[in-house]
């Protein structure tokens, strides 16, 4: 979907909201103009910046709740001021015949950014093979290991590379999430040849965590059909996990069987000589000047897995640049040190908030989670979800997850109602206040 369809899909919602009445629509929303999408941000150019502080204190959640209705996806909108925008280096006119379809790829995962070393080398091979032949060697390709160790990462490699080498490719890049996510939609709303015709015409599907096809039947069906047709016509497919396929709780025995024909490659956590080199490149490219022996002491401290390594240079980047200092020993001891007591401080997840929204009211967990519609549970249980909305980055299905299995649009209607309530109700504003004061300590 480009910025277009889905800013008019989202403001046909606004508009259709009697809580946003004619002049508020025309003034703030009708005004806005779609600029990009990226398949997580929409940018949308707004008159002034009196647009913008509306927009950022009365619009944005609105707006989320929507692109998550229409897309399935955390959608954020950034504002934008007229001149901000990048000049718009799209050709005019499309230079190939091939179906417009946004990859989804991030465009810095590529196999240059990418450091090879122990843990990763035999993944990063199989990867670059299959870039340069793909359907031919290993199909399918599945990478398996723990978090942020750079599956996601070599995968859309291989998606940059096949389309820089043929532009003319159709690459489809998803989570196992989506397309769980588009077969449900597809199914609900009589889509299946659509949803079909989507997933069956590419040339490289990349398919993301697909430990999240457990227990789900249906979607393995449905994904075991998809896998068939492309395998049949020699197109590749490349999948990510956690684990094997054959330690993923509950997938098909004929999908094990479909994935064992290609090759299964797992990534292990870097040892010290690869963090820092991962450490040296990431600085470079973020014009960072960091001598050798500090990198050494970062890649020392922080032994997890490469997305924790690029936190923390953000981390030490943020605070040289708050103390206005240069990066040295002191400084980056300093700076980890605070960096862990935040990590432990801070551990915000929807079953902490539950239980403190539970104590707050004087209700039970259990109840908090369970189906109870009485008024003195229902209102601290979307306040619970509102505030693990708020609080947390996890997904309105994982939300739903935690408060004993809701579907999302539960967990969305209850956001939505305390949104309403709060406007007209100041009570409410004091209890979310002294919640999210209590969640911070
Ligand atoms: N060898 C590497 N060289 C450069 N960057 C890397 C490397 N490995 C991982 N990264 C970076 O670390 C971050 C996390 O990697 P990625 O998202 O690919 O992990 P993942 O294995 O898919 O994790 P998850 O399962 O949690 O999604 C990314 O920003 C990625 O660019």
């Amino acid at each position: 979907m480009n910025e277009t369809d889905l800013w008019n899909q989202i403001k046909a919602k606004f508009k259709a909201n009697p809580k946003f009445d004619h002049n508020t629509f025309a003034t703030w929303i009708d005004s806005a103009k779609p600029i990009s999408f990226d398949g997580k941000v929409l940018t949308i150019e707004v008159p002034t910046s009196l647009h913008q502080d509306y927009w950022n204190s009365n619009l944005t959640s609105s707006f989320i709740e929507y692109a998550y209705g229409i897309t399935h996806q955390d959608i954020t909108p950034k504002t934008i001021l007229p001149g901000d925008a990048q000049p718009l280096t799209r050709p005019q006119q499309p230079v190939t015949q091939k179906p417009v379809t946004d990859p989804h790829l991030n465009p810095n995962y590529t196999f240059d950014t990418f450091v090879i070393g122990q843990g990763n080398q035999m993944a990063h091979a199989a990867a670059l093979a299959v870039s340069e032949d793909p359907g031919k060697v290993y199909n399918p390709l599945f990478f398996y290991g723990g978090v942020g160790l750079g599956k996601t990462h070599l995968m859309q490699a291989i998606g940059n590379k096949v389309l820089a080498n043929h532009p003319e490719a159709v690459v489809k890049y998803v989570t196992t999430e989506k397309f769980t996510n588009d077969f449900i939609d597809a199914l609900q709303n009589n889509k299946m040849q659509e949803f079909r015709g989507i997933y069956r015409k590419v040339d490289l599907l990349l398919v993301d965590d697909i430990q999240f096809l457990a227990n789900k039947e249906g979607t393995q069906d449905e994904f075991f059909n998809t896998f068939n047709a492309l395998y049949e016509e020699n197109k590749q497919i490349v999948m990510t996990a956690d684990r094997l396929p054959n330690e993923i709780n509950s997938l098909t025995d004929r999908l094990v069987s479909r994935f064992k024909w290609g090759l299964s490659v797992d990534i292990t956590a870097p040892d010290l000589e690869t963090r820092s080199a991962i450490l040296r490149a990431k600085a470079k490219s973020e014009g960072l000047d960091i001598s050798d022996d500090i990198m050494s002491y970062i890649a020392g401290q922080i032994d997890s897995n490469v997305r924790e390594l690029e936190g923390a240079l953000s981390h030490i980047k943020a605070y040289a640049a708050l103390k206005q200092t240069p990066i040295t020993m002191d400084l980056v001891a300093e700076s980890l040190r605070s960096l862990k007591l935040t990590q432990t401080k801070n551990p915000l997840t929807p079953e902490l908030i539950i239980k403190t929204t539970a104590s707050y009211f004087s209700v039970s967990v259990r109840d908090l989670k369970g189906k109870k519609r009485v008024q003195s549970i229902v209102q601290p249980r979307q306040i619970a979800m509102y505030l693990a909305r708020e609080l947390t980055d996890n997904s309105l299905p994982k939300i739903g997850e935690s408060f004993g299995g809701k579907d999302h649009t539960t967990v969305m209607n209850a956001c939505k109602k305390v949104s309403q309530r709060l406007g007209t109700d100041p009570e409410l504003k004091k209890q979310l206040t002294e919640l999210r004061t209590e969640l911070k300590h």
